[in-house]
């Protein structure tokens, strides 16, 4: 079965590059020079039209990649000036190499020895940041600071090798020392765990991971509990459909959605399982309300409640795979009355989404009846209900972490970059989606989606990543349709049955 693919930590570059040229018949300047040629090729992708390359570079092995780019960009006939900022005496020996060459080749060369010694007013073209990579251990200060002050001011565009100089790649949040701002950072083989943070994203911008071919065998070894999802992984572990599959046997979902006024998230979050493979349907709804979404969803079967306006009791679910709960169904004290019943009978699988989420945050007594494996899909303000203030990002991944751990659950806590929390303790980190999706309704299309896979007997875990990674890669189809401004949350389900194409033809 293919693994998902490690976030490590920075200080585990180290490791993983001396195990690397010890096993594969690649030297480490072999190896910078890999590294540098994918940084050449995607730079030039992005800025088909710029002539100018102004390489920022420090004395470790960071610097060593910018002496390297700037030999094959020379080589490719750009113009290219190298400022070399003597952050230390001592060059690395990859450094050393790769800068002599360059030098060799007459290429420019200012040496920055003191802040005074770094003209950026006067540059041409865009700037790479080669200062400080993964070696950094401490915040940034002195005149090296003033030479990424004085980049983050300078109207070009920056492009940050490996991460941007000055960002520390776990814990960023107390780093009291000068960050470049890049508006790019092309990273090396894994995103670094600081990129996933919104707080971040003023430093990273748009990053892209670039495989450099690290050795597969300590990529597999080496212990991490961070993860991130890309389409290969999730394609490979999609249970195959047999031809004699039936509809009982992709599963009968539950779902509790809607109120007075909130039908839509109702007929969102159905319209999501429909379109992931729930083999059956049921909805229950307020009993004044069921007919809106009858006609508009006329797939699904729906269970009346007593009440008239929201959710108060279900008297039965043993027939369900799955009960999924929360999409609009207010906070009222039926509803709450409704939820703590369902949570004493229920032990199967159980998504709680929204309203349901807040019923929880409102009564921790209900926390403790969860069952085994529930999935939670709050945003952050409905995590901080749940698990209290977060001091920054980082405090409230560590947050997530203890709380999936502590109830037993897997939380999804959404947002640009959602993280999968489960109860052994690993993180996981959506990479699909864009801001098109920030908008009313997004959350209950996917609310519908994992209840829909939940329904269909995936392993809980595969079948949480497998959704969120969906509904994020729904929303890119959609935004390369309609523009992050055009599109709205319905379209992420006009686009489900084109996101499911695309990762079943993976496998
Ligand atoms: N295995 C890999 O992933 C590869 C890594 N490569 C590059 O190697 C980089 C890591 O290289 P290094 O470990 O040499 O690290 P750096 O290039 O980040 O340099 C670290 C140097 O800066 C010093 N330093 C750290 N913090 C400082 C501060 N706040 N102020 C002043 N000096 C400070 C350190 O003592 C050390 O001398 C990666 O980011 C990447 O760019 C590439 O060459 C290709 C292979
Ligand atoms: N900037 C963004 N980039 C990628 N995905 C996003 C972004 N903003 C929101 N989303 C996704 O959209 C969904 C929004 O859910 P939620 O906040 O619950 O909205 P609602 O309650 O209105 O349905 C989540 O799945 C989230 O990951
Ligand atoms: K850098």
């Amino acid at each position: 079965m293919k693994k998902y693919n490690k976030i490590f930590k920075t200080s585990d570059l180290k490791e993983i590059d001396r195990y690397t040229v010890e096993h594969e018949p690649i030297s480490s300047s072999l190896l910078m020079k890999r590294a540098a040629e994918a940084i050449a090729c995607r730079l030039l992708k992005i800025f088909p039209n710029n002539s100018i390359f102004n390489i920022v570079s420090g004395v470790g092995n960071n610097g060593g990649d910018g002496f390297a780019l700037a030999g094959i960009l020379l080589e490719k006939g750009y113009e290219v000036v190298v400022y070399h900022v003597w952050t230390g005496a001592c060059l690395s020996a990859d450094c050393k190499k790769y800068r002599e060459d360059y030098l060799a080749r007459s290429g420019s060369c200012v040496d920055v020895r003191e802040i005074s010694d770094f003209d950026a007013e006067s540059v041409e073209g865009i700037w790479i940041d080669a200062l400080f990579g993964a070696g950094l251990s401490r915040p940034v200060t002195g005149w090296c600071a003033g030479v990424i002050d004085r980049i983050n001011r300078s109207v070009l565009p920056v492009v940050a090798v490996d991460i941007p100089s000055g960002l520390l790649g776990e814990d960023n949040a107390k780093n009291t020392g000068s960050i470049m701002e890049a508006d790019y950072t092309l990273t090396f083989q894994f995103p670094k765990l600081s990129f996933m943070f919104p707080e971040n994203y003023r430093y990273v911008g748009d990053f892209e991971v670039l495989d450099i071919g690290l050795h597969p065998e300590i990529l597999r070894d080496l212990f991490s509990s961070y993860f991130y999802l890309t389409p290969d992984v999730l394609a490979a572990r999609l249970p195959k459909v047999g031809k004699f599959t039936h509809k009982g046997e992709m599963g009968h979902a539950l779902l509790i959605a809607g109120s007075y006024g909130m039908m839509g998230a109702a007929i969102l979050a159905a319209e999501g399982a429909l379109h992931s493979g729930v083999g059956l349907l049921t909805l229950h709804l307020p009993r004044s309300l069921k007919k809106i979404v009858h006609l508009a969803v006329p797939e699904v079967l729906i269970e009346e409640d007593v009440n008239e306006n929201c959710f108060s009791r279900i008297f039965d679910c043993s027939k369900y795979r799955v009960v999924g709960i929360g999409p609009g169904i207010g906070t009222s004290t039926e509803t709450a009355f409704g939820l703590e019943r369902l949570l004493k009978d229920w032990k199967g699988r159980m998504l709680l989404d929204a309203d349901a989420l807040n019923l929880l945050a409102a009564d921790a007594r209900l926390l403790k009846l969860l069952p085994e494996s529930a999935v939670l899909t709050p945003h952050p303000k409905e995590f901080e209900r749940l698990a209290g203030k977060s001091e920054n990002d980082f405090d409230r991944l560590n947050k997530l972490s203890i709380f999936a751990e502590k109830y037993n659950v897997y939380v999804v806590l959404k947002g640009a970059h959602s993280v999968v929390a489960t109860p052994e303790g690993k993180c996981y980190f959506n990479m699909s989606g864009n801001p098109g999706m920030a908008k009313g309704g997004a959350g209950d299309v996917l609310t519908g989606i994992i209840t829909g896979l939940l329904a269909s007997g995936m392993p809980v875990p595969d079948a949480v990543l497998t959704g969120v990674f969906v509904h994020g890669m729904a929303g890119d189809l959609a935004r390369e349709e309609m523009g992050v401004r055009g599109m709205k949350s319905g379209d992420i389900i006009a686009f489900l049955g084109k996101a499911w194409r695309k990762l079943e033809t993976l496998v």
